[in-house]
């Protein structure tokens, strides 16, 4: 396989040695114990299990990954580094490199042939970062069938674009694929939900039979799924909360305390809404899982990446020490650029985003910044604009 992820340079061990797909008996036990999911006398969900690609070796992917194999699907896992391939495989069935901690079904098989894992699946889910994307699945467009979804399961703005997944996703794949596309989105820490902890999450789609149909498969008494077709709400929900984590862990870094992290995370629902509803997007979205509901978790939750980043640089750390540091990527620092960039375009008011962007890009004083944001002239709380689009 001729991996274009690999291309940049950016992984080039992964080029290397391709590993066959190799699938195990399932056993669907519940690693936490919970029981077997899908087998609950009194379950209305579907019981239906199809072939699922989770393109993807993440914490998010293989948590997915995990998720659907529980779940009886025929899963496959596109990982791009060969160790997360052969420790998924590997007797510990773990993916020690992004999900330490929680083993994987024996009956998820793990691989770096993409075109492969692509072949296989009538439902595929997409969880690459946000910046690989368009290279990554814009170089399978032979792969893909027109009998396929492709839910995406990322969380960003392109930096040079500033497009959302979804645009960047029906420029690049074929046309008939871009009529089956839909966004999974809302409070969902891998590791939780790998666990099989509660968790409610909501998938967007133009088309409702298409949300409805990754809805009833991806849905079970422990990972409930609604649905929208407010694709617009749901990206920009997704994508700009990170943002905000990035804010609430610069102010816990700085030992603001709880008012402030829950001003941040009020005030900056409403640039949330501001930029969402200027980008056609329904108000009432921000109210939901993948608006207040993914804010909510991120700024408040010690799993959070972007919480850790802005954490760590309000206790005075360097931004290129803290993105060396870790393996994973918190998104929210590539999108800070992204939304002030965005903001500026649709002349929309973001101080909060503004004031991120410059301390995260342009090394400003973050005790500087809030007091500039907090100095700003006086205003009533909600905006006429959002209040208009609320009475649509
Ligand atoms: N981790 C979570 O709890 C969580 C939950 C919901 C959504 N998300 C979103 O899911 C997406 C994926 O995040 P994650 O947490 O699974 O990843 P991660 O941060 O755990 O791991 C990084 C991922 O980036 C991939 N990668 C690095 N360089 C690449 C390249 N050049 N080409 C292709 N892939 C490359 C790695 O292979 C790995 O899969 C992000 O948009 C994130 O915001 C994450
Ligand atoms: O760890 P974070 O900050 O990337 O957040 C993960 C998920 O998006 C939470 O829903």
């Amino acid at each position: 396989m001729k991996d274009e992820a690999c291309e940049g340079g950016l992984h080039r061990r992964a080029c290397n040695a391709k590993q066959p797909i190799v699938r195990k008996t399932s056993r669907l036990e519940s690693s936490a114990g919970f029981g077997r999911v899908g087998q609950m006398p009194d379950s209305k969900l579907s019981q239906e299990r199809t072939r699922v690609g989770v393109i993807g070796g993440g914490a998010w992917g293989t948590a997915l990954a995990i998720h659907c194999a529980r779940m009886g699907h025929n899963t496959q896992l596109w990982a791009m580094e060969p160790e997360v391939v052969q420790d998924i495989n590997g007797p510990k069935h773990e993916n020690t490199l992004f999900l330490k901690g929680v083993p994987c079904p024996h009956s998820l098989a793990c691989s770096n042939d993409m075109p492969a894992v692509i072949q296989h699946a009538q439902l595929i889910l997409m969880v690459v970062p946000t910046p690989f994307i368009a290279r990554t699945i814009g170089s399978q467009s032979a792969n893909f069938r027109s009998d396929q979804i492709l839910v995406s399961c990322s969380k960003g703005i392109s930096n040079e674009t500033l497009e959302t997944v979804n645009e960047i996703l029906e420029r690049v794949v074929p046309p008939a694929l871009a009529r089956r596309l839909a966004y999974l989105s809302g409070p969902s820490f891998a590791v939780e939900v790998a666990r099989e902890q509660p968790s409610a999450v909501t998938i967007a789609s133009r088309y409702d039979d298409i949300a409805a149909r990754a809805q009833a498969l991806l849905s079970t008494p422990r990972f409930r799924c609604y649905r929208t077709q407010d694709i617009t709400g749901v990206e920009l929900g997704g994508a700009l909360k990170n943002v905000l984590a990035i804010a609430c862990g610069i102010s816990d870094g700085l030992g603001f305390g709880n008012n402030g992290r829950a001003a941040l995370i009020t005030r900056g629902l409403m640039e949330m809404t501001r930029l969402a509803v200027a980008n056609g997007a329904h108000p009432l979205t921000m109210s939901g899982l993948a608006g207040i509901g993914d804010l909510v978790l991120t700024c408040t939750g010690d799993l959070s990446r972007n919480r850790t980043v802005g954490m760590r640089l309000g206790k005075g750390e360097k931004l290129p020490d803290i993105i060396s540091s870790m393996r994973a990527v918190a998104e929210g620092v590539l999108t800070a650029k992204s939304a002030w960039k965005l903001a500026q375009k649709l002349n929309v008011e973001a101080p909060i985003i503004e004031g991120i962007y410059k301390v995260v890009h342009e090394g400003g004083d973050p005790v500087q910044i809030v007091s500039d944001v907090m100095s700003r002239e006086l205003r009533s709380e909600v905006d006429p604009e959002v209040m208009a689009a609320a009475r649509l």
